[in-house]
């Protein structure tokens, strides 16, 4: 099997963006040249200069298969994930029952492989149940194909189970995820402890909730000499003490989501669970420190944090509608137009940040298109524009505050193993 992508741009071994052609055989990357020649039995696919990127990695996206088929399934999210230019994604394990055991662990990858269309890495859990008190088996889990342990979705409270938890990560060469929260200053909020939340008579979820854990789990990870990573930093004191704690030597990488990036508690129209994530959308001091912290490197690279809830669900009110907006199939779009398009970004950093930066922080073979490289790759129209139109979506979810707004940079295709998954209009499955 051979396929010819003919004319697309994309950036070249110096960053520069030129003209390519690609052939994939047998699902890999065969010949990269400015000049193919299409072969008999070959397909070629005229790209009319569009953009050429590796498939996108996202290692924070919730499937909430098993347990919760309402919200999303492992076909439909990653269905939804090839739609927004996602090749690889990793799957959070608050699902019902967790993967913490071997059992479970390998009940998921047989899913995963009867029903995925791009590759799924399964997490598992750090501790039983996610309960924060036993630890899960991690020999057993590492050996099962876990990618990482985390309890995303919970805070680990104790510090001696977190302490624990990296001796035994480090000793196999795992990384530990963190959802970072601490449960005794949640304050039982639904917002951020700020202007909205004084302004409505709101519980507030204040900042140090979050910071406090990573502070605690920094030091941690310096004591075992465990790769710690932050999950969905949201304040301008975590991005403080992750950027303290690189320069002190400490093995700790951090993702940020787009919505963080692109909201803060300003803009927040009016009491609206498409609103309500954890964390919450912070103050604008916050944001931009983010933004900051993406721009020197603090923070390594982007997650979408893709939460998956129903329509019934979410119209529960704010205070009683679970936590959690989608992401996958608006992360690129709504980035590439409020940042690229504006110049406080550049493509060639935002594609890092969704490829290469997520591949070697978890060691990944992704994320770069080379000869011999397995074929994942995404084609982009940046000239597309479009609003965004949840009624679109292939995830089950469609709570997103993004509703209506308008974006120019669509993925239109989606390769998976040199496999076209995805294109606009169809799923190929
Ligand atoms: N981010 C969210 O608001 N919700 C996540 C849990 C989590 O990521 O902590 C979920 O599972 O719905
Ligand atoms: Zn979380
Ligand atoms: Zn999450």
């Amino acid at each position: 099997m051979s396929t010819l992508l003919k004319n697309g741009t994309w950036f070249n071994e110096k960053g520069e963006l030129n003209r390519v052609d690609i052939r994939i055989v047998d699902g890999k990357v065969y010949e990269i040249s400015e000049h193919l020649i299409r072969k008999d039995d070959e397909e070629a696919i005229e790209l009319d200069g569009k953009f050429i990127s590796p498939g996108f990695i996202d290692v924070h996206v919730h499937l909430r298969e098993p347990g919760g088929e309402k919200k999303e399934t492992i076909e439909t999210g990653s269905k939804a994930a090839a739609k927004g230019g996602f090749t690889t994604i990793a799957a959070m394990p608050n699902t019902r029952p967790t993967p913490d055991t071997k059992e479970q662990l390998n009940w998921l990858t047989n899913r995963i492989k009867e029903t995925s269309v791009v590759n799924v890495l399964p997490y598992a859990c750090i501790t039983t149940r996610q309960l924060g008190e036993e630890l899960t088996n991690f020999e057993e889990l590492k050996e099962a194909g876990a990618f990482a342990f985390t309890d995303d979705g919970v805070g680990v409270q104790n510090a001696s189970v977190m302490l624990q938890a990296m001796k035994k990560a480090a000793a196999l060469d795992m990384a530990i995820v963190a959802h970072c929260e601490e449960n005794t200053l949640i304050n039982k909020g639904s917002v951020h402890e700020g202007n909205f939340s004084k302004q409505h008579g709101l519980n507030g979820i204040p900042s140090v909730c979050e910071s406090v854990h990573i502070a605690r789990d920094v030091l941690l990870a310096e004591s075992t000499n465990c790769h710690y990573h932050v999950c969905h930093i949201s304040t301008k004191e975590s991005v403080r003490v992750v950027r303290d704690a690189k320069r002190a030597g400490i093995r700790v990488t951090a993702e940020v989501t787009p919505h963080h990036l692109l909201l803060s508690e300003e803009d927040i129209p009016s009491v609206d669970s498409n609103y309500k994530m954890n964390p919450p959308l912070r103050g604008k001091a916050d944001q931009e420190a983010l933004l900051q912290g993406l721009l020197d490197g603090t923070i390594d690279f982007i997650a979408t944090d893709h939460a998956p809830h129903t329509s019934e669900e979410k119209r529960e009110g704010l205070q009683l509608a679970p936590f959690g907006i989608v992401g996958l199939e608006t992360a690129f779009p709504l980035l590439y137009t409020n940042f690229v398009e504006r110049g406080i970004f550049t493509l060639k950093q935002l594609i890092d940040w969704l490829t290469v930066r997520p591949a070697e922080t978890f060691r990944l073979p992704s994320g770069k298109i080379e000869v011999g490289a397995v074929a994942d790759i995404t084609i982009i129209d940046l000239q597309l524009n479009e609003k965004i139109d949840p009624e679109q979506f292939l995830s089950k979810g469609k709570n997103t505050p993004f509703t209506n707004w308008e974006c120019k940079g669509w993925p239109v295709m989606t390769f998976v193993n040199g496999k076209l998954v995805w294109e606009k209009g169809s799923v190929h499955a």
